[in-house]
Protein backbone atom coordinates (compact mmCIF):
# COMPACT_ATOMS: atom_id res chain seq x y z
CA UNK A 1 0.00 0.00 0.00
CA UNK A 2 1.38 3.51 -0.69
CA UNK A 3 0.09 5.21 2.08
CA UNK A 4 1.43 2.65 4.65
CA UNK A 5 1.10 3.50 8.45
CA UNK A 6 -0.59 6.43 6.97
CA UNK A 7 2.61 8.56 5.83
CA UNK A 8 2.59 11.05 3.02
CA UNK A 9 4.75 13.62 1.57
CA UNK A 10 3.41 17.36 0.58
CA UNK A 11 4.75 19.54 -1.86
CA UNK A 12 2.91 23.11 -1.47
CA UNK A 13 2.43 25.05 1.29
CA UNK A 14 -0.06 27.93 0.05
CA UNK A 15 -3.56 28.60 1.07
CA UNK A 16 -4.79 24.83 0.48
CA UNK A 17 -1.63 23.15 0.89
CA UNK A 18 -0.94 24.18 4.38
CA UNK A 19 -4.68 23.71 5.46
CA UNK A 20 -4.38 20.04 3.73
CA UNK A 21 -1.31 19.11 5.17
CA UNK A 22 -2.68 20.19 8.69
CA UNK A 23 -5.69 18.03 7.90
CA UNK A 24 -3.95 15.14 7.46
CA UNK A 25 -1.56 15.47 10.49
CA UNK A 26 -4.85 16.12 12.67
CA UNK A 27 -5.80 12.71 11.44
CA UNK A 28 -2.67 10.99 12.53
CA UNK A 29 -1.23 11.28 8.93
CA UNK A 30 2.81 11.62 9.63
CA UNK A 31 3.45 14.40 6.82
CA UNK A 32 6.91 15.54 5.49
CA UNK A 33 6.41 18.93 4.10
CA UNK A 34 8.19 20.86 1.67
CA UNK A 35 7.92 24.24 0.34
CA UNK A 36 9.62 26.68 -1.94
CA UNK A 37 9.81 29.69 0.25
CA UNK A 38 10.79 26.68 3.11
CA UNK A 39 10.25 28.89 6.02
CA UNK A 40 6.20 28.46 5.14
CA UNK A 41 6.87 24.74 6.76
CA UNK A 42 7.41 26.15 10.32
CA UNK A 43 4.02 26.06 11.36
CA UNK A 44 3.21 22.72 9.88
CA UNK A 45 6.43 21.63 11.92
CA UNK A 46 4.74 22.92 15.09
CA UNK A 47 1.72 21.32 14.73
CA UNK A 48 3.96 17.77 14.08
CA UNK A 49 5.15 17.37 10.27
CA UNK A 50 8.55 17.03 9.51
CA UNK A 51 10.72 19.10 6.93
CA UNK A 52 12.20 17.56 3.36
CA UNK A 53 15.19 19.88 2.17
CA UNK A 54 14.08 19.82 -1.43
CA UNK A 55 11.06 17.94 -3.68
CA UNK A 56 13.08 14.90 -3.89
CA UNK A 57 13.78 14.19 -0.54
CA UNK A 58 10.05 14.08 -0.02
CA UNK A 59 9.52 11.80 -2.63
CA UNK A 60 12.86 9.63 -0.92
CA UNK A 61 11.75 9.33 2.58
CA UNK A 62 8.02 8.78 1.42
CA UNK A 63 6.07 6.38 -0.51
CA UNK A 64 3.38 8.11 -1.51
CA UNK A 65 3.27 12.17 -2.05
CA UNK A 66 0.72 14.68 -2.95
CA UNK A 67 1.48 18.06 -4.34
CA UNK A 68 -0.20 21.11 -4.62
CA UNK A 69 0.98 23.70 -6.33
CA UNK A 70 -0.22 27.69 -8.32
CA UNK A 71 -0.05 26.65 -11.58
CA UNK A 72 1.49 24.69 -14.50
CA UNK A 73 4.67 26.25 -14.03
CA UNK A 74 5.08 25.54 -10.24
CA UNK A 75 3.76 21.84 -10.74
CA UNK A 76 6.49 21.12 -13.74
CA UNK A 77 9.29 23.00 -12.06
CA UNK A 78 8.61 20.50 -8.97
CA UNK A 79 9.07 17.43 -10.83
CA UNK A 80 11.91 18.07 -13.76
CA UNK A 81 13.71 20.84 -12.15
CA UNK A 82 16.98 20.23 -10.07
CA UNK A 83 16.22 18.32 -7.23
CA UNK A 84 12.85 17.12 -8.38
CA UNK A 85 10.12 14.63 -8.02
CA UNK A 86 11.86 12.89 -10.70
CA UNK A 87 15.34 12.26 -9.39
CA UNK A 88 13.94 10.42 -6.86
CA UNK A 89 10.92 8.77 -8.38
CA UNK A 90 10.82 4.60 -8.80
CA UNK A 91 9.04 1.64 -8.17
CA UNK A 92 6.38 1.66 -5.77
CA UNK A 93 6.44 5.18 -4.99
CA UNK A 94 3.19 6.91 -5.43
CA UNK A 95 2.66 10.83 -6.95
CA UNK A 96 -0.58 12.70 -7.22
CA UNK A 97 -0.94 16.00 -7.80
CA UNK A 98 -3.90 17.85 -6.51
CA UNK A 99 -2.91 21.51 -8.21
CA UNK A 100 -5.14 23.14 -11.17
CA UNK A 101 -3.62 22.64 -14.14
CA UNK A 102 -4.78 21.63 -17.82
CA UNK A 103 -4.66 17.83 -19.26
CA UNK A 104 -1.72 18.51 -21.35
CA UNK A 105 0.75 19.71 -17.69
CA UNK A 106 -0.92 16.19 -15.76
CA UNK A 107 -0.01 13.81 -18.76
CA UNK A 108 3.90 14.92 -19.07
CA UNK A 109 4.31 14.48 -15.45
CA UNK A 110 1.94 11.54 -16.14
CA UNK A 111 4.37 9.97 -19.03
CA UNK A 112 7.65 11.38 -16.66
CA UNK A 113 6.92 9.63 -13.43
CA UNK A 114 5.51 6.09 -15.06
CA UNK A 115 8.50 5.77 -17.29
CA UNK A 116 10.33 5.68 -14.05
CA UNK A 117 8.17 2.94 -12.53
CA UNK A 118 6.30 5.16 -10.33
CA UNK A 119 2.22 5.76 -9.94
CA UNK A 120 0.50 9.01 -11.06
CA UNK A 121 -2.97 10.06 -10.07
CA UNK A 122 -4.05 14.10 -10.79
CA UNK A 123 -6.66 14.85 -8.21
CA UNK A 124 -7.92 18.76 -8.15
CA UNK A 125 -10.09 19.95 -5.83
CA UNK A 126 -13.23 22.12 -5.81
CA UNK A 127 -14.08 23.90 -2.51
CA UNK A 128 -11.88 26.56 -1.32
CA UNK A 129 -10.23 27.46 2.07
CA UNK A 130 -12.40 26.86 4.36
CA UNK A 131 -13.42 23.10 3.18
CA UNK A 132 -9.54 22.77 3.14
CA UNK A 133 -9.82 23.33 6.79
CA UNK A 134 -12.45 21.13 7.30
CA UNK A 135 -12.09 18.12 5.03
CA UNK A 136 -15.02 19.10 2.87
CA UNK A 137 -13.22 19.33 -0.86
CA UNK A 138 -14.80 17.81 -3.67
CA UNK A 139 -11.88 15.45 -4.97
CA UNK A 140 -11.41 15.00 -8.91
CA UNK A 141 -9.18 11.84 -9.44
CA UNK A 142 -7.86 10.66 -12.86
CA UNK A 143 -4.96 8.06 -13.76
CA UNK A 144 -3.97 4.17 -12.33
CA UNK A 145 -6.94 3.24 -10.62
CA UNK A 146 -4.39 1.19 -8.11
CA UNK A 147 -2.81 4.44 -6.60
CA UNK A 148 -6.43 6.04 -6.15
CA UNK A 149 -7.89 3.19 -4.47
CA UNK A 150 -4.75 3.72 -1.90
CA UNK A 151 -5.32 7.14 -1.90
CA UNK A 152 -8.72 6.50 -0.45
CA UNK A 153 -7.49 6.51 3.54
CA UNK A 154 -6.04 10.34 2.86
CA UNK A 155 -8.71 11.19 0.22
CA UNK A 156 -11.40 10.64 3.02
CA UNK A 157 -9.47 13.38 5.64
CA UNK A 158 -9.60 16.13 2.87
CA UNK A 159 -12.35 15.46 1.19
CA UNK A 160 -16.36 14.70 1.51
CA UNK A 161 -16.45 12.71 -1.80
CA UNK A 162 -13.81 11.87 -4.19
CA UNK A 163 -14.59 10.81 -7.93
CA UNK A 164 -12.80 8.57 -10.02
CA UNK A 165 -12.91 9.89 -13.92
CA UNK A 166 -10.46 7.71 -15.66
CA UNK A 167 -7.63 8.23 -17.82
CA UNK A 168 -5.21 11.09 -16.72
CA UNK A 169 -6.44 14.44 -18.02
CA UNK A 170 -10.29 13.77 -17.05
CA UNK A 171 -9.60 14.95 -13.74
CA UNK A 172 -8.00 18.28 -15.01
CA UNK A 173 -10.31 18.79 -17.62
CA UNK A 174 -13.31 18.39 -15.54
CA UNK A 175 -12.05 21.05 -12.58
CA UNK A 176 -11.26 23.24 -15.41
CA UNK A 177 -15.13 23.42 -16.68
CA UNK A 178 -16.01 23.54 -12.83
CA UNK A 179 -14.22 26.34 -12.42
CA UNK A 180 -15.32 28.46 -15.29
CA UNK A 181 -18.84 28.11 -14.99
CA UNK A 182 -17.71 29.41 -11.30
CA UNK A 183 -15.38 32.20 -12.55
CA UNK A 184 -18.60 33.35 -14.97
CA UNK A 185 -20.83 33.38 -12.07
CA UNK A 186 -18.45 35.45 -9.93
CA UNK A 187 -18.96 38.15 -12.72
CA UNK A 188 -22.62 37.65 -13.32
CA UNK A 189 -23.17 38.59 -9.05
CA UNK A 190 -20.55 41.38 -9.47
CA UNK A 191 -22.67 43.19 -12.33
CA UNK A 192 -25.63 42.22 -10.58
CA UNK A 193 -24.48 44.22 -7.39
CA UNK A 194 -22.49 46.63 -9.46
CA UNK A 195 -26.28 47.39 -11.52
CA UNK A 196 -28.00 47.44 -8.03
CA UNK A 197 -26.07 49.82 -5.91
CA UNK A 198 -25.94 51.83 -9.16
CA UNK A 199 -29.59 51.94 -9.90
CA UNK A 200 -30.11 53.14 -6.31
CA UNK A 201 -30.83 49.76 -5.16
CA UNK A 202 -29.76 48.03 -1.36
CA UNK A 203 -27.44 45.41 -2.87
CA UNK A 204 -28.22 43.45 0.58
CA UNK A 205 -31.36 43.32 -0.35
CA UNK A 206 -30.23 41.87 -3.98
CA UNK A 207 -28.52 39.24 -2.12
CA UNK A 208 -31.89 38.17 0.40
CA UNK A 209 -33.45 38.21 -2.86
CA UNK A 210 -31.07 35.99 -4.66
CA UNK A 211 -30.57 33.75 -1.50
CA UNK A 212 -34.61 32.63 -1.36
CA UNK A 213 -34.91 32.09 -5.54
CA UNK A 214 -34.07 29.38 -8.17
CA UNK A 215 -30.18 30.79 -8.28
CA UNK A 216 -29.65 30.54 -4.46
CA UNK A 217 -25.96 29.32 -4.20
CA UNK A 218 -23.28 28.95 -1.48
CA UNK A 219 -20.85 31.27 -3.70
CA UNK A 220 -23.48 33.98 -3.88
CA UNK A 221 -24.14 33.67 0.17
CA UNK A 222 -20.18 33.54 1.12
CA UNK A 223 -18.57 36.28 -1.25
CA UNK A 224 -22.01 38.40 -1.85
CA UNK A 225 -21.79 39.96 2.09
CA UNK A 226 -17.69 40.63 1.66
CA UNK A 227 -18.21 41.82 -1.73
CA UNK A 228 -20.23 44.92 -0.89
CA UNK A 229 -17.82 45.47 2.47
CA UNK A 230 -15.36 45.45 0.13
CA UNK A 231 -13.82 42.62 1.66
CA UNK A 232 -11.18 40.80 -0.20
CA UNK A 233 -8.91 38.34 1.96
CA UNK A 234 -7.74 35.90 -0.19
CA UNK A 235 -9.26 32.43 -0.13
CA UNK A 236 -9.24 31.93 -3.54
CA UNK A 237 -6.88 34.35 -5.22
CA UNK A 238 -7.93 36.04 -8.13
CA UNK A 239 -4.79 35.23 -10.08
CA UNK A 240 -5.64 31.44 -10.22
CA UNK A 241 -9.19 31.94 -10.84
CA UNK A 242 -7.78 33.70 -13.95
CA UNK A 243 -5.44 31.11 -14.83
CA UNK A 244 -8.21 28.58 -14.77
CA UNK A 245 -9.85 30.87 -16.97
CA UNK A 246 -7.18 31.24 -19.58
CA UNK A 247 -6.85 27.08 -19.37
CA UNK A 248 -10.91 26.35 -19.77
CA UNK A 249 -11.02 28.48 -22.66
CA UNK A 250 -8.17 27.29 -23.95
CA UNK A 251 -9.79 23.61 -23.94
CA UNK A 252 -12.29 25.27 -25.55
CA UNK A 253 -9.91 26.47 -28.26
CA UNK A 254 -8.78 22.56 -28.70
CA UNK A 255 -12.37 21.39 -29.06
CA UNK A 256 -13.58 24.10 -30.77
CA UNK A 257 -16.47 24.80 -28.58
CA UNK A 258 -17.65 28.66 -28.78
CA UNK A 259 -17.33 30.42 -24.64
CA UNK A 260 -18.16 33.90 -24.98
CA UNK A 261 -19.72 33.89 -21.60
CA UNK A 262 -16.57 32.71 -20.35
CA UNK A 263 -14.34 34.88 -22.82
CA UNK A 264 -15.75 37.35 -21.36
CA UNK A 265 -15.52 37.02 -17.54
CA UNK A 266 -11.33 36.23 -18.35
CA UNK A 267 -11.10 40.08 -19.87
CA UNK A 268 -12.58 40.60 -16.70
CA UNK A 269 -10.10 38.45 -14.26
CA UNK A 270 -7.56 40.32 -16.65
CA UNK A 271 -8.62 43.51 -15.87
CA UNK A 272 -8.83 43.17 -12.11
CA UNK A 273 -5.19 41.75 -12.60
CA UNK A 274 -4.07 44.87 -14.38
CA UNK A 275 -5.16 46.66 -11.22
CA UNK A 276 -3.05 44.90 -9.42
CA UNK A 277 -5.50 42.47 -7.35
CA UNK A 278 -4.76 39.42 -8.24
CA UNK A 279 -3.49 38.04 -4.79
CA UNK A 280 -6.69 39.45 -2.96
CA UNK A 281 -9.64 36.58 -3.29
CA UNK A 282 -11.54 36.35 -6.35
CA UNK A 283 -14.39 38.00 -5.50
CA UNK A 284 -12.16 41.68 -5.76
CA UNK A 285 -13.19 41.12 -9.80
CA UNK A 286 -16.38 43.51 -8.71
CA UNK A 287 -13.83 46.32 -8.59
CA UNK A 288 -12.98 46.07 -12.21
CA UNK A 289 -16.69 45.86 -12.52
CA UNK A 290 -17.36 48.83 -10.51
CA UNK A 291 -14.50 50.50 -12.58
CA UNK A 292 -15.15 49.24 -15.94
CA UNK A 293 -18.96 50.68 -14.83
CA UNK A 294 -18.27 53.70 -14.38
CA UNK A 295 -15.42 53.96 -16.86
CA UNK A 296 -18.19 53.69 -19.60
CA UNK A 297 -20.25 56.47 -17.98
CA UNK A 298 -17.95 59.35 -17.12
CA UNK A 299 -14.54 58.56 -18.03
CA UNK A 300 -11.65 57.16 -15.20
CA UNK A 301 -10.37 60.71 -14.56
CA UNK A 302 -14.20 61.61 -13.74
CA UNK A 303 -14.26 58.84 -11.70
CA UNK A 304 -11.16 59.60 -9.73
CA UNK A 305 -12.28 62.94 -8.99
CA UNK A 306 -15.37 61.50 -7.00
CA UNK A 307 -13.83 59.37 -5.23
CA UNK A 308 -14.64 55.98 -6.55
CA UNK A 309 -12.81 53.08 -5.39
CA UNK A 310 -9.46 52.04 -7.86
CA UNK A 311 -6.71 49.85 -7.52
N1 LIG B 1 -7.39 28.66 -2.89
C1 LIG B 1 -8.43 27.98 -3.32
O1 LIG B 1 -9.58 28.26 -2.94
C2 LIG B 1 -8.28 26.84 -4.28
C3 LIG B 1 -7.14 26.66 -5.04
N2 LIG B 1 -7.08 25.59 -5.90
C4 LIG B 1 -5.87 25.38 -6.69
O2 LIG B 1 -4.89 24.84 -5.80
C5 LIG B 1 -3.59 25.28 -6.17
C6 LIG B 1 -2.96 26.00 -4.98
O3 LIG B 1 -3.77 27.10 -4.65
P1 LIG B 1 -3.49 28.04 -3.37
O4 LIG B 1 -2.99 27.22 -2.25
O5 LIG B 1 -4.70 28.85 -3.22
O6 LIG B 1 -2.33 28.93 -3.97
P2 LIG B 1 -1.21 29.80 -3.21
O7 LIG B 1 -0.86 30.87 -4.17
O8 LIG B 1 -1.64 30.16 -1.85
O9 LIG B 1 0.01 28.76 -3.08
C7 LIG B 1 0.75 28.38 -4.21
C8 LIG B 1 1.82 27.38 -3.82
O10 LIG B 1 2.57 27.05 -5.00
C9 LIG B 1 3.95 27.29 -4.71
N3 LIG B 1 4.66 27.70 -5.92
C10 LIG B 1 4.35 28.68 -6.79
N4 LIG B 1 5.23 28.74 -7.80
C11 LIG B 1 6.14 27.76 -7.57
C12 LIG B 1 7.28 27.31 -8.26
N5 LIG B 1 7.68 27.86 -9.42
N6 LIG B 1 7.98 26.28 -7.74
C13 LIG B 1 7.57 25.71 -6.58
N7 LIG B 1 6.50 26.09 -5.87
C14 LIG B 1 5.77 27.10 -6.36
C15 LIG B 1 3.95 28.39 -3.65
O11 LIG B 1 5.20 28.43 -2.99
P3 LIG B 1 5.71 29.76 -2.23
O12 LIG B 1 5.06 29.73 -0.89
O13 LIG B 1 7.17 29.64 -2.20
O14 LIG B 1 5.24 30.93 -3.07
C16 LIG B 1 2.81 27.89 -2.78
O15 LIG B 1 3.21 26.81 -1.97
C17 LIG B 1 -3.79 26.17 -7.41
O16 LIG B 1 -3.60 25.37 -8.55
C18 LIG B 1 -5.24 26.61 -7.30
O17 LIG B 1 -5.79 26.95 -8.56
C19 LIG B 1 -8.08 24.67 -6.00
C20 LIG B 1 -9.20 24.79 -5.26
C21 LIG B 1 -9.40 25.90 -4.36
O1 LIG C 1 -10.76 26.42 -7.29
C1 LIG C 1 -11.40 27.01 -6.47
C2 LIG C 1 -12.55 26.48 -5.77
O2 LIG C 1 -13.15 27.21 -4.95
O3 LIG C 1 -12.88 25.32 -6.02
Amino acid sequence: MAMEEKEVGFLGLGIMGKAMATNLLRNGFKVTVWNRTLSKCDELVENGASIGETPAAVIKKCKCTIAMLSDPKAALSVVFDKEGVLEQICSGKGYIDMSTVDADTSSKINEAITSRGGHFIEAPVSGSKKPAEDGQLVILAAGEKALYEEAIPAFNVLGKRSFYLGQVGNGAKMKLVVNMIMGSMMNALSEGLALASTSGLDPQNLLDVLDLGAIANPMFKMKGPTMIQNNYSPAFPLKHQQKDMRLALALGDENAVSMPVAAAANEAFKKARSMGLGDLDFSAVFEATKICYFESLVGFQEGQEHGIRGP
